[in-house]
């Protein structure tokens, strides 16, 4: 098998490779440096996967049993295999699973690179329904070995549509672990880039212990997905579009000060008022900012930029928000915490820590039974903390002063055989010969690499990894007993050090060995921490969203009577209004001035606390959000008290005009949820766009009471929400002359959510031949249109519509499962509603070809997974991988365009194997990054 990067004990050898960019982020490493303890530089890849001090401090910290060393190391040095999750409840689930298995993996199988068999794909024996898998070539195989090359388009292409997510396998679990049903209110505390946040919203619309194609349009739950960083909550809101869902709601606070927010909320019980009542979430994901040297397969600069106090600067930040995290979860809920750090800062001392806060209210759930598969460590019950930067510590610290007087020992007895004496102490100790104290003495932290560089420039033999004498040529830890030593060597510090750093004793009682480490030798994965926190309560209880629901549908119920009422009561006024005599003599101004007053007196009596008196006017649209900004209510802030710039989030009265267009002309049932049709513009009306929420979407995002100027609602401001729903209708011009019923289409992406409300008889329904036809064609004219597709087209009004493919065959190729999409049937000709990336991929599914490409090759976005609104922030910890993946990806799509385009033939091998993914059919709904908004307006007839 062919392994990437070898294997061997690391030392340089030009493995420093892949990963991800050189950045500090939220890892706190310094970076730079490179010089050896002779100032001069070294090579960046001779040291880049060797760091002498990580090593000292695990293997004293003893995360894993010292004869076990070397395969820990040795996989720390190795490449990560490339791992990805085929998406649950879609269409195309059944069918990827059964491609890979009966398609790709037969193909794969009697490949060789460089003269080593490659092993094929293989499925992540602990992920549920198959649905997971890893491969392990190295990249260049991906682009040099046909086989290899045409089966890494294929990911490309699923993945850019939403069909496969790229993923490390570990980053994987904690979405398992959290159990979400489609009922559960989500919360994912610090989501971006959000590859956990998929797996919730697949959680949620299919949960996977079930069928991994059963799929739900629009359960009653939520996921609300937050992250802090403004850049990277908008990176989010892009990758969340490969999975469009009525149900996601995106916010950007700091998670540490997540606002309790209130929400509409009514009992089952018969006879129940609605009230407002906090929200409590269901299912909680703290996946906090780490040191991330969990990653360090695949994120080099770690290497280099470890320190143990990466871990101790992040530790109460952590605490901080697990804390807010279990505040926020309702009785009987359940939370996940994870870690992409192995450090037991980061991971145990803040568990245990969170659960001595909560007082016994909060419990680690043994997790041991689940998913037997998961080769995992018990969590640790004991740790080690060395809090300082440390040269001032060292010399005093009780475990450092023994270990230099035995040093010193040794030291005077090597000095009568020899003289040399490499880098010489002139720290405080006698014997301190550590090149890192030195260095630190000098307030610089350095790796310790050079030490170690030093040594084996001497020749002296390799002692056994993980051994006492391995240990010794590893520089020393500051390590410092408890928070008292700390104290006594060092105040200052220790008034800004937290006493949670350190173990209390009480851990084993806590069940801190429930929580569960990943270890990359264990079962070649990154380093991972993961812990499952249950609140004590009734874990069945219903939650909170149907109880949203509930209000919202007793809301809806009486504005719809109390709408009645105020029609006819309005009837006489108007009349009044517009009859001259029914003035009695009053000048206008006094009754503008009137009902001014009594609207001011309306919005005084509804106002709470947290909002405040300044009705902005709609020019000034941030003025609410400026002077909430100075209210005391956390919610409004932001690190640096950003101001919120969103456009209002805003729902259409079902009444208005432009709807009720779109209920009559698409056939709406009346279990269509009319009230969720949402806008973003100050006039609240449908411009251009229009989206649509779930119900539970709709009452957090209509309650806190009312807003001001152009923010209809609170909740909005308080959670500085930036986006929620799927973008649901495009506006449709269809040039001057023609009068249009309804001037509004269905957007592909939320065609899986309608579609289930639409009455049959307005569906059109064809085969896979008039499928066919419409990929092949852009704006074919009606008359063009073949068979009885073509006759009922013709019969239809110009607008939009909806097809139904039903399974059928075409030319040998089969659709087993049911599709649909939205067409545009203009005066003179149709139009299917999709991209040319979608089409592209739906062809190759259906056709192993691109048949509305004239040379058959698959056809990307212009941007590759498309473009977020600004150049997104350096990405930090496990998720840099995914952007290395992320930019591996956008390479290698262009790098296969390249290819197919240059190819004439497709008679070898790798292009004639794969044919028979013909079976594999489409999905209902394919995503990608432009709407047809952007795509392919018809063009005016
Ligand atoms: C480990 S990453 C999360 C990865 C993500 N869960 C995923 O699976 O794609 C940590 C995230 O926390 C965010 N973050 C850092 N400090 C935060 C805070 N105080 N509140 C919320 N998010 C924070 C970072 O911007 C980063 O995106």
């Amino acid at each position: 098998m062919a392994r990437g990067g070898g294997g061997g004990r690391g030392r340089g050898g030009g493995r420093g490779r892949g990963g991800g960019r050189g950045r500090g982020g939220h890892r706190g490493g310094r970076g730079g440096g490179g010089g050896n303890a002779n100032g001069q530089r070294q090579n960046y890849a001779a040291i880049a996967m060797r760091n002498p001090r990580l090593e000292a401090y695990y293997l004293d910290q003893g995360i894993v049993d010292p004869s076990e060393w070397g395969a820990f190391m040795e996989a720390l040095r190795t490449p990560l295999p490339s791992t990805f999750r085929i998406t649950a409840g879609k269409h195309t689930t059944s069918q990827l699973i059964k491609a890979m298995k009966e398609i790709y993996v037969p193909f794969l199988e009697n490949v060789t690179y460089e003269g080593e068999t490659v092993e094929p794909p293989k499925n992540l024996p602990w992920y549920p329904e198959q649905l997971g898998w890893h491969i392990k070539p190295k990249k260049a195989a991906l682009r040099k070995v046909p086989e290899l090359k045409r089966f890494h388009h294929f990911l490309v292409h699923e993945t850019d549509i939403g069909s496969i997510s790229r993923q490390e396998a570990v980053s994987m679990l904690p979405p398992l672990f959290l159990d979400v049903q489609p009922h559960h209110l989500v919360l994912d505390m610090c989501a971006a880039p959000g590859s956990k946040t998929a797996q919730l919203i697949e959680a949620l619309h299919s949960p996977i212990s079930t069928s991994p194609d059963s799929y739900e349009p629009m359960p009653a739950g939520l996921v609300v997905a937050n992250d802090s960083d403004a850049v990277r909550a908008h990176l989010l809101v892009h990758q969340a579009q490969r999975l469009p869902s009525p149900n996601l709601i995106v916010t950007n606070l700091d998670a540490s000060k997540f606002p309790n927010v209130n929400v509409p909320w009514k009992a089952a019980d018969e006879g129940a008022k609605v009230q407002q009542v906090a929200m409590r979430f269901d299912r909680v994901l703290a996946d906090v900012p780490c040191s991330g040297d969990g990653t360090v397969r695949k994120n080099m600069p770690i290497w280099k930029e470890w320190t143990p106090n990466n871990a101790v600067g992040l530790h109460s930040l952590q605490l901080k928000i697990l804390m807010k995290g279990l505040n926020l979860l309702r009785d009987g809920g359940r939370l996940v915490y994870s870690t992409c750090s192995m450090n037991p800062i980061e991971n145990e001392a803040v568990v245990a820590e969170a659960l001595r806060l909560s007082k016994g209210k909060v419990k680690i759930v043994d997790c041991s039974g689940q998913m037997p598969e998961l080769i995992r460590r018990k969590g640790m019950t004991t740790w080690k903390a060395a809090p300082g930067k440390g040269a001032h510590l060292f010399g005093k610290s009780k475990d450092v002063l023994a270990k230099q007087a035995a040093k010193a020992a040794e030291a005077t007895e090597a000095a009568a055989s020899t003289s040399a004496s490499t880098s010489a102490a002139k720290g405080e100790g006698e014997g301190e010969v550590e090149v890192e104290v030195e260095g630190q003495a000098q307030g610089e932290e350095s790796n310790g690499a050079e030490g170690e560089a030093d040594a084996e420039a001497a020749g002296e033999p390799e002692p056994t990894p993980g051994s006492p004498e391995y240990r010794d040529k590893l520089p020393e830890i500051a390590w410092i007993d408890n928070w008292d030593q700390l104290k006594e060597l060092d105040p200052s510090l220790a008034s800004t050090t937290p006493r949670s750093l350190w173990p209390a004793g009480d851990e084993e009682e806590l069940g801190l060995q429930h929580c569960m480490r990943l270890y990359p030798h264990l079962q070649d994965t990154g380093g991972f921490f993961v812990t499952v926190l249950e609140k004590v309560g009734e874990r069945e209880h219903e939650g909170m969203a149907a109880g949203m629901i509930r209000a919202m549908d007793e809301m809806d119920a009486s504005a719809a009577q109390a709408g009645e009422a105020a029609d006819e009561a309005a009837a006489p006024a108007l009349k009044r209004e517009l009859s001259p005599s029914a003035q009695e003599g009053e000048p206008a101004s006094k009754r503008v001035k009137e009902d001014d007053e009594a609207n001011a007196a309306a919005a005084a009596a509804v106002a709470t606390p947290d909002e405040l008196p300044a009705p902005a006017t709609r020019e000034d649209k941030h003025a609410a959000d400026r002077a909430a900004k100075h209210s005391t209510n956390d919610g409004f802030g932001m690190p640096g008290g950003l101001p919120y710039k969103e456009d209002p989030f805003a729902y259409v009265p079902y009444t208005n005009d432009q709807i009720q267009s779109v209920l009559k002309f698409f056939d709406f049932k009346p279990t269509f949820p009319k009230h969720n049709f949402l806008v973003r513009n100050p006039e609240h009306n449908p411009v251009r766009s229009v989206y649509f929420t779930s119900t539970a979407a709709r009452a957090l995002i209509t309650g806190g009471g009312e807003g001001r100027g152009p923010h209809p609602h609170m909740n909005p401001l308080h959670l500085r929400l930036i986006n929620c729903g799927v973008k649901a209708l495009g506006k449709q011009d269809a040039g001057k002359e023609v009068q249009l019923e309804c001037k509004w289409r269905i957007i592909n992406d939320a065609l899986l959510s309608m579609r289930p409300h639409i009455e049959e008889r307005s569906i059109i329904r064809i085969d896979l031949s008039d499928l066919t036809f419409l990929i092949a064609n852009y704006f074919p004219t009606l008359d063009r249109v073949p068979g009885a597709f073509g006759e009922v087209l013709r019969s239809r009004k110009i607008g939009g519509h909806v097809v139904d493919v039903v399974p059928s065959e075409h030319n040998g190729h089969t659709l087993d499962d049911a599709l649909s999409f939205p067409i545009w049937r203009a005066a003179n000709s149709v139009h299917l509603m999709l991209d040319k990336q979608e089409r592209s991929a739906l062809s190759f599914r259906l056709y192993d070809t691109d048949v509305s490409n004239p040379d058959g090759t698959r056809q990307f976005s212009a941007q590759q997974g498309g473009k977020p609104k600004k150049k997104p922030e350096p990405l930090t910890t496990e998720e840099a991988m995914a952007d290395a993946e992320d930019a591996a990806r956008a390479a290698a799509a262009a790098a296969a365009v390249a290819a197919a385009t240059a190819s004439t033939s497709s008679s070898s091998a790798a292009e004639a194997a794969p044919a028979a993914v013909t079976a594999v059919t489409t999905d209902t709904a394919p995503t990608t990054t432009a709407t047809p908004d952007e795509v392919d307006p018809p063009a005016a007839e």
